[in-house]
């Protein structure tokens, strides 16, 4: 039985999946192989020693010790694209509440009733406080042109705007998705100085923190609306309060509010709801147990963000799994230890991601536990699995 926890509510359309001869799931099961986990913070997890991996049913894994979890040999996976459509379109919803000041507009009805007014008597007046700009023929900026970023162009397209997209390290399958009507440009000012909404799909790490700081709010066009559906971290809080003060941005709109950006009465703050639909959740879930058990059950390595990804059709007997530093002459270190135990090698793939690299071994016949005992043993092995069919 392998044993899974879970550190968020997961999709039972996911949680489905795992065949209940084969896993115990819940929230509450210890000592876990595996880890499903959504939003929920892991950085000062202490991993127990039978932990083999941890998927992320979502894509932002900025809550997740990924250096540390590749030197314990624990991959991390995530889902790449599976809430793409979900966050698109919150980030269309939120240009319009943010051009229209929809909230604003909706709260104000509300307070009028409460105030025991007749609320039809007082709409016609009342309206041209919210009066805001259409998005056509308006131009969106968007820093990131991935799974995201690259579905929100050519939405943004469609409904009749200007679209200009920085990423500098585009994908040629995204580039070859986009509306061919996406200025990308290379020098993220083209955008600043252009765009009357600016959205960010990046993901947040060491060098995207804080990237919208105040220099880059000054290159921004006055009155830009500036979407943030991507992490908090990646906006300068003070330098986006100080520009809403002044007029510079006329409203934030974000998916991680705290109690310091709520004190600005430009500021639309969600909790987090960009992958909160029941398709996004079901795809994630999905995705991440897919990926979980093709790595527990099969070594197979798929939607890693730390270490490399690698799937092999079964053969042989045994497959060994050996994640282990990438270091010269491993490959030879471990091969050479079946050879002499007399084991035909059917099959073998060995690929190195940074620091790390990941060799798998299908075996003709099995090998002694002695074996595999050496070859954890050898130097620079990180984990060894064997497993049978
Ligand atoms: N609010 C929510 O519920 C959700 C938020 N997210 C956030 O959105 C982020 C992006 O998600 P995806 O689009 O699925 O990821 P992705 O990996 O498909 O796209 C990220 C893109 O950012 C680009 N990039 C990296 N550094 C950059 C930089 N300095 N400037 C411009 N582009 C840069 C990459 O080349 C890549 O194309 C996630 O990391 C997560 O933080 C994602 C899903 C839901
Ligand atoms: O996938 C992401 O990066 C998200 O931000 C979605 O987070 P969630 O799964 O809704 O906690």
């Amino acid at each position: 039985m392998y044993r899974i926890q879970t550190m968020n509510k997961i999709s039972p359309v996911g949680l489905n999946r795992f065949p209940s001869e084969l896993y115990e799931v819940g929230d509450a099961v210890q000592d876990p192989q595996g880890i499903l986990v959504r939003s929920a913070k892991l950085l000062d997890l202490e991993f127990n020693p039978s932990l083999l991996a941890i998927a992320r049913a979502g894509v932002g894994v900025n809550n997740i010790p990924l250096d540390r979890c590749a030197a314990a040999g624990i991959p991390v996976f995530s889902t790449p694209g599976a809430n793409a459509n979900a966050v698109k379109e919150l980030v269309i919803c939120a240009m319009l509440m943010g051009s229209r000041d929809i909230p604003g507009a909706i709260r104000w009805v509300r307070e009028q009733a409460a105030s025991g007014v007749d609320v039809s008597t007082v709409v016609e007046k009342g309206k041209s406080a919210f009066i805001g700009p259409e998005l056509y023929k308006k131009t969106l900026g968007i820093i990131g042109l991935g799974a995201i970023g690259s579905i929100v162009a050519n939405t943004a397209i469609s409904l009749g705007m200007d679209v200009y997209g920085y990423d500098p390290f585009l994908s040629v399958d995204t580039a070859l998705r986009l509306d061919r009507h996406v200025h990308v440009v290379k020098d993220i000012n083209d955008l600043y100085k252009r765009s009357d909404y600016i959205t960010m799909h990046i993901h947040y790490t060491e060098k995207t923190a804080h990237m919208i700081d105040a220099d880059a709010i000054a290159a921004m066009k006055r009155g830009v609306r500036v979407i943030n559906l991507a992490r908090g971290e990646i906006v300068d809080d003070e330098a986006m309060l100080t520009a809403l003060d002044t007029g510079m941005v006329a409203a934030y709109i974000t998916d991680f509010p705290n109690n310091r950006l709520l004190t600005a009465p430009h500021v639309i703050a969600m909790p987090h709801l960009g992958a909160s639909t029941p398709e996004s959740e079901q795809n994630c879930a999905a995705m991440a147990v897919d990926t979980l058990r093709d790595y527990l059950e099969s070594g197979n390595i798929r939607s890693s963000v730390n270490l490399p990804e690698m799937t092999m059709d079964r053969s042989g007997v045994q497959r060994l799994c050996v994640l282990h530093k990438n270091v010269p002459g491993m490959l030879a270190n471990i091969t050479s230890l079946f050879g002499r135990d007399g084991v035909n090698v059917e099959n073998l793939s060995n690929k190195s991601r940074g620091d790390y690299a990941y060799t798998m071994v299908d075996l003709g016949s099995k090998v002694g536990d002695n074996v595999i005992e050496d070859v954890r043993r050898t130097a620079n092995v990180i984990r060894v699995r064997s497993l049978e069919w």
